[in-house]
């Protein structure tokens, strides 16, 4: 089973559909990110949204890829094209959506002076429209779940900036195996690192590491450590590196804590499903 965030219509279960099909798998949507964590450790397959072109990190997706006993199987990137889902585009007061949604929209919100609410989905947000059936509430959200929960569409392509997409992982259980075979999908891989010390060059002689054997790296993101100010984990998503052990290896002299987040495939090509 492939648990994502839902319910019906949001963006993920759109990525969701892509693994599935690659893997015939069933997918089940679920309320909130946590939540497909936690359906992924009673070892199941998730799917979650961890960056955005516009706005970055989905930080709840980062922290508990450190916190939950997972591994990343794959990802796929969806291009994003938010509407304003509502009933009366004059009446609008409040807008509802996706904390990465309204910031993806924000200066779209902002130039018509509209208060925010965030709600756990996209698709959450255009349900709460169905329901309350107020002018002068809208949702942020997909074309698809307009249709599928009987809102108008009032405009289209409010994204702030065109070019918009979302990268999705694919996420499973530490003990269970990828059921995802590339076939001929680029590869990569994800570490969470800790550094030994706090002085000049730390981080630098680290990333040589992966300079020196000319590992082209794709991300690197800080987050907090949450023991003090100041403190961070390192995300690093790097190109496929055959030597990955020796590579480990290399970097534990730098490393007081690594996260091995695994080796996957980026899903590229005709995503439609
Ligand atoms: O999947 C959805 O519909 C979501 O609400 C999540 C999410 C995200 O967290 O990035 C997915 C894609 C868009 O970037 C906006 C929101």
């Amino acid at each position: 089973m492939i648990y994502a965030l839902g319910p019906q219509g949001s963006y993920t279960e759109k990525a969701a559909r892509i693994f599935a099909k690659l893997i015939s798998g069933k997918v089940r949507l679920l309320p909130s990110i946590y939540d497909v964590f936690e359906a992924v450790t009673r070892k199941n397959l998730g799917v979650v949204p961890v960056e955005n072109s516009i706005e970055g990190s989905v930080t709840l997706t980062m922290d508990l890829l450190l916190e939950f006993p997972v591994k990343i199987f794959g990802e796929v990137s969806i291009e994003i094209r938010h509407c304003l889902i509502g009933y009366n585009m004059e009446k609008i007061r409040k807008v509802v959506s996706h904390p990465q949604a309204l910031a993806q929209c924000r200066k779209f919100i902002r130039e018509r002076g509209w208060e925010v609410e965030s709600v756990e989905s996209t698709s959450t947000a255009v349900q709460l429209v169905a329901r309350l059936k107020r002018e002068d509430v809208a949702a942020i959200g997909p074309k698809e779940a307009a249709e599928l929960y009987g809102v108008p569409v009032l405009m289209e392509d409010i994204q702030d900036y065109e070019n918009n997409k979302t990268r999705f992982i694919l996420i499973g259980h530490q003990e269970i195996e990828n059921p995802l075979r590339c076939n001929g999908f680029p590869k990569k891989s994800s570490i969470i690192v800790e550094l030994k010390e706090n002085k000049p060059g730390s981080l630098y002689r680290a990333l040589g590491e992966f300079a020196n054997r000319g590992i082209n790296l794709t991300r690197i993101e800080s987050r907090p450590s949450r023991k003090d100010l100041g403190l961070y984990y390192f995300y690093i998503d790097y190109e496929f590196y055959p030597r990955d052990d020796e590579l480990m290896e290399a970097l534990r002299k730098h490393a007081s804590f690594i996260k091995h987040l695994g080796t996957y495939c980026v899903i590229e090509g005709d995503l439609r499903v």
